[in-house]
C-alpha cells in the first residue's frame, strides 16, 4: 500500500447541525487523535468499535480544555474505506467546535484533505477501480431513484468488473502477438487468429452496448428530456406550468407567445425529467418566431420523449405530417388539449354520428403497432358500424345528388376496370364514403361548391389524410363540375388509381396480398401510432394520466441497469472500439503481428484508462477534484 501523510476533513455538510463528522485517514491517525482525545487508548482498541470520550486542547492546560464530548468510530487498516487507519469523530455540529477540532488535528500533524482525496486513496489502495470511484461522486449527487440505482450499480462493480475481465483476455492475446515479434523471421504464430477475431467481436459487442446506453444513462443523470411540441396556442406553455405547478412560462391567447425554449426539472415516479416548452410551430415570416421554431425543432431532436399537443384533428394531422420523420426513434405521446371546450364532439370532421362524449369521439388514431413495434394492417373498411350510421348511409343513397347518380351509373356492376364499387359506404369511425372500391382500397368523394372554400378545403384534406391513415384507403376528390363537364377524365383518373393485378381483397377470398402490402404507408402513419390522451391543461383535467404515461414511456426507454453515464468513459470506449475495428481489418487483410499489436495496445490503453489500470496523475487530479472535500 502506498503510505501517504495523514489527512482530515469534515465529512458532513458545512453549517450547523445536530452532529458533524470529521474524518481522519493515514498512517498516523491513531497517534494524532490520541493526542487530543481523552478516553480509551486508541492504539489498543479493536477495529470497527465506537468509543465515547472528550476532545481536549492541551496547548496551555495540562488537564486539557474540554472542547466537546464525542464518539469515535475506529477502522483499522486495511478494513476501512481508504484501506488506511481511519477514525471518524462524531462531534456536536457547531461550526465553532468543528473548526476547533480540525485546528487541533492539524496542529498535531494532520493535513487538510483535498476534494475527493479519501476516495482517491481508496482507489490508489485498490479498494475499487476508477469507474467505481467516480460512481461514488455520482451516488452522492444522485437526486432521483433512477440516478441512484445507476450510480449504485456502478459503484458495486457494474460494468467495470466485466470490462476488466475482457481486458485481461485481450492482454493475454496481445502478449502472444508480441511474443511472435520476438521470433522475427521464423514465421511462428502463437496467437490463433480465429480466436483473436472471436475475442475482439465479443469485446466489441460488449463495448457497443455500453456506448449505446450512454444517451439514456446520461439522461437519467441530467433528466430525461421531454419536449412539448405543437402549433401556436395549443396550450403548450399552460401544460408546462401545470406540470411544474408554477407559472414558469407566459401564457396568452396570442398565437406565437413563446419565442424561445423554456425548460425545468420535474420529478415523477422517482425519475428526473426535463420538461421543455417550445415555440409553436407554423409557417411565419416573423424573424424572431422563425428562430424560435428552429429551436423547437432542435429541442425535439434532443428530446427522448415528445408530447405532440393539438387542439383538433387538423392540427393533429399537421403535426403528423410535419414531424413523422423526426419522431421515428422517439417515444411519442399524442395529447389533445382543451377538451373542456367540447361538451359534444367537434362536428365537421366526422360525418354522421353525433352524441358521443369527447373521449369517445376523439379516437382518430387507434393503436396500430404490433408487439414487435411493426405496423399492423390498416383497419378493415367492413367493420361493424352503428345502426345510426347505417341509417344515415341508406338515407344518403336515397337522396343522392345528380352528380353522384351520374358517376354511379358508370361505376356500378363492375363496368370500370372490372372493379366492384359500393356507394355511400360507411366506415367504423363515422365516415361515409360516396363511393368505395375495396379491391383497390379506393374511395371517391364528390364535393359540392362549398368544398372549395378555405376552411372546408382544409377539413376535407385532413379527412382524406385521416382515412388514408386509419384504413389505408386512398381518397380521390372530384368536384360536381368535373363530373358534369368531363366525366371521361374523372373515370380515367379513377382507373389510374386501380391497383394492378391481382386485385386485392381485404376480407379474405379472392386474392392473397394483405392490405399492408398494397397500401404503402405514408410517413404520416408512423407518427400517428397511438391513441391520444385528452386533457385540459387550463383546468387540470387528465394531467395525472399524462404523467403516468410519461413515466411509462421513460421506462420503455430505460431497460438496462448497466448504463454509461460518464463522458470520460464514453470517449475511451468509443476509441477502444475503433482500435479493435482496426485490428479486425488488419486480421482480414492478413497483416503482420507488429501492426496488429499496435492497435491492440491502443485499445488496451483506452480500456485501462476507464477502469484506472492505466492512469496519469493529471487524470486522477482532474477526476477527484470534482468531489467534495471530505469524500
Ligand atoms: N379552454 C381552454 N383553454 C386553454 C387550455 N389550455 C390553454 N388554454 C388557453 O389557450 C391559450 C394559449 O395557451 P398557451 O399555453 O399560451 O399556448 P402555447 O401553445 O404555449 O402558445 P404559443 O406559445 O403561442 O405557441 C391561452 O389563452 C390559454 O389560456 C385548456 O385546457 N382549455
Ligand atoms: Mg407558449
Amino acid at each position: 500500500m502506498i503510505q501517504l501523510d495523514t489527512i482530515c476533513a469534515l465529512a458532513t455538510p458545512q453549517g450547523v447541525g445536530a452532529i458533524g463528522v470529521l474524518r481522519v485517514s493515514g498512517e498516523r491517525t491513531f497517534e494524532i487523535v490520541n493526542k487530543i482525545f481523552k478516553g480509551k487508548d486508541l492504539t489498543k482498541v479493536e477495529s470497527h468499535t465506537i468509543h465515547f470520550g472528550t476532545i481536549r486542547d492541551y496547548t496551555d492546560n495540562a488537564e486539557g480544555k474540554i472542547i466537546d464530548e464525542v464518539l469515535l468510530s475506529v477502522f483499522k487498516t486495511p478494513r476501512s474505506f481508504t484501506k488506511e487507519d481511519v477514525i471518524e469523530i462524531s462531534c456536536h455540529g457547531s461550526d465553532y467546535i468543528i473548526k476547533y477540532i480540525l485546528k487541533l488535528l492539524i496542529q498535531n500533524g494532520c493535513r487538510m484533505a483535498k476534494p475527493g482525496e479519501f476516495t482517491q486513496r481508496a482507489f490508489l489502495n485498490g479498494q475499487f477501480d476508477l469507474v467505481q470511484a467516480e460512481a461514488v461522486a455520482d451516488l452522492i449527487a444522485a437526486d432521483s431513484e433512477a440516478a441512484h440505482k445507476t450510480a449504485l450499480n456502478q459503484m458495486r462493480g457494474g460494468f467495470s468488473t466485466q470490462l476488466k475481465a475482457l481486458r485481461e483476455e485481450l492482454v493475454h492475446f496481445a502478449s502472444l502477438v508480441e511474443l511472435e515479434l520476438d521470433f522475427g523471421e521464423e514465421d511462428v504464430e502463437f496467437a490463433g487468429r480465429d480466436d483473436l477475431r472471436q475475442l475482439i467481436l465479443k469485446i466489441q459487442n460488449f463495448l457497443k452496448k455500453l456506448i449505446d446506453s450512454f444517451d439514456s444513462g446520461n439522461a437519467i443523470k441530467e433528466g430525461i428530456p421531454v419536449a412539448i411540441i405543437g402549433p401556436p396556442n395549443a396550450g403548450k406553455s399552460t401544460l408546462l406550468n401545470i406540470l411544474l405547478n408554477e407559472d414558469k412560462a407566459i401564457v396568452t391567447d396570442i398565437a406565437g407567445t413563446t419565442r424561445d425554449v423554456i425548460e425545468d426539472i420535474l420529478f415523477i415516479g422517482g425519475i428526473k425529467f426535463r420538461i421543455i416548452d417550445t415555440a409553436g410551430i407554423r409557417e411565419t415570416k416573423d424573424v424572431v418566431e422563425t428562430i424560435g421554431i428552429e429551436r423547437s425543432k432542435q429541442a425535439m431532436e434532443k428530446a427522448e420523449i415528445i408530447i405532440l399537443l393539438f387542439e383538433n384533428e387538423v392540427d393533429q394531422l399537421f403535426l403528423a405530417n410535419t414531424f413523422a420523420d423526426m419522431v421515428k426513434d422517439k417515444e411519442v405521446i399524442w395529447v389533445r388539449n382543451k377538451i373542456d371546450l367540447f361538451s359534444s364532439p367537434p362536428a365537421p370532421l366526422l360525418q354522421g354520428e353525433g352524441g358521443k362524449s369527447p373521449t369517445e369521439a376523439f379516437k382518430p388514431s387507434p393503436p396500430r403497432r404490433g408487439a414487435g413495434g411493426e405496423e399492423s394492417p390498416a383497419k378493415s373498411a367492413f367493420n361493424v358500424v352503428s345502426t345510426n350510421l347505417l341509417k344515415k348511409a341508406r338515407e344518403l343513397r336515397r337522396t343522392s345528388t345528380e352528380t353522384e347518380e351520374i358517376l354511379w351509373e358508370l361505376l356500378r356492376n363492375r363496368q370500370l376496370g372490372d372493379r366492384k364499387f359500393r356507394r355511400q359506404h360507411p366506415l367504423e369511425d363515422g365516415y361515409i364514403l360516396d363511393f368505395y372500391c375495396d379491391e383497390s382500397r379506393l374511395g371517391i368523394e364528390i364535393d359540392g361548391a362549398h368544398h372549395h372554400e378555405g376552411t372546408q378545403k382544409k377539413y376535407d384534406a385532413a379527412r382524406s389524410l385521416e382515412i388514408e391513415f386509419i384504413y389505408g384507403i386512398k381518397i380521390l376528390r372530384f368536384s360536381n363540375r368535373e363530373v358534369l363537364e368531363d366525366i371521361e377524365k374523372v373515370l380515367q383518373t379513377i382507373a389510374e388509381h386501380f391497383i394492378s393485378s391481382p386485385p386485392t381483397p381485404l376480407l379474405g377470398g379472392e386474392g392473397s396480398k394483405s392490405p399492408t402490402e398494397t397500401f404503402k404507408p405514408s410517413p404520416l402513419r408512423r407518427g400517428l401510432g397511438e391513441e391520444s390522451i385528452n386533457i385540459s391543461a387550463k383546468n387540470n383535467i387528465g394531467i395525472e394520466e399524462l404523467k403516468d404515461t410519461i413515466v411509462a414511456k421513460a421506462k420503455i426507454k430505460k431497460q438496462s441497469d448497466t448504463m454509461l453515464t460518464n463522458l470520460r468513459h464514453y470517449e475511451h470506449l468509443v476509441k477502444s472500439h475503433d482500435a479493435l475495428e482496426e485490428v479486425l481489418k488488419g486480421l482480414a487483410l492478413g497483416i503482420t503481428g507488429d501492426f496488429l499489436a499496435q492497435d491492440i495496445r491502443l485499445s488496451l490503453y483506452h480500456l485501462g484508462e476507464i477502469t484506472g489500470q492505466i492512469t496519469t496523475d493529471d487524470l486522477l487530479a482532474n477526476i477527484f477534484s470534482k468531489f467534495c472535500i471530505g469524500k
